[in-house]
């Protein structure tokens, strides 16, 4: 990655001997790798057992849950916020883990609607829940700093699984309460 990092960098015009650019390859590579990470975690090992019995039957969300993300297009950055819910069916995940799945899908090349998908078709396969709804808005830098350069469009998107499909009123509830 660092020799590829070099070629881009001279392709670019730049001098790589100039005291500022000397180490940057290895820096810039070092960076990619931490905005790649998802691609080495693996899901066990993300949530470490915390998954926990319980009679609750009631929504669980996590809301405002921040992520950065790439677009696979542009490889330039996306970010946004993702809320996560779920209602248990005998077994609640450790509130972190949440996040923490967000992050593993979101340190990866994507696409936003993939994004959405991966993360709660990962929660329902994890809990068994009787239902899973992720709603993510992110601005996407390759339609601000570049392209069709628009500044305040937001893209919004949403997964909804079992009872948050099938039921109008629990995705309703779900929908007011991330609102709010
Ligand atoms: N659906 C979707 N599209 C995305 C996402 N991220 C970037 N894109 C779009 O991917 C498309 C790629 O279009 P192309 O025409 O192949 O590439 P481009 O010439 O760079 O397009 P412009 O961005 O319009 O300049 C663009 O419309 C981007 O806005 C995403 O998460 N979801
Ligand atoms: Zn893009």
């Amino acid at each position: 990655m660092e020799e590829a990092y070099k070629k881009i960098i001279e392709a670019c015009g730049e001098d790589l001997t100039r005291p500022g650019l000397v180490d940057t390859p290895k820096r810039a590579a070092k960076a990619m790798q931490f905005l790649t990470r998802g691609y080495e975690q693996k899901l066990d090992e993300v949530i470490n057992n915390a998954l926990f019995p319980s009679d609750s039957r009631e929504m669980v969300i996590v809301k405002d849950i921040e992520l950065y993300s790439m677009c696979e297009h542009h490889l330039l950055p996306f970010i946004g916020r993702a809320h996560v819910a779920y209602i248990p069916n005998g077994k609640v995940l450790g509130l972190s883990k949440i996040a923490r799945i967000v992050d593993m899908y979101a340190r990866r090349m994507q696409i936003q609607e993939q994004l959405t998908t991966e993360i709660a078709e990962t929660i329902q396969q994890v809990t068994e829940a009787e239902g899973v709804a992720v709603v993510i808005e992110a601005k996407h830098m390759c339609m601000m700093m570049r392209g069709v350069e628009k500044q305040n469009s937001s893209m919004k998107t949403s997964s909804m699984l079992g009872i948050f499909r099938d039921n109008q009123s629990t995705r309703s509830e779900f929908l007011s309460l991330i609102n709010n």
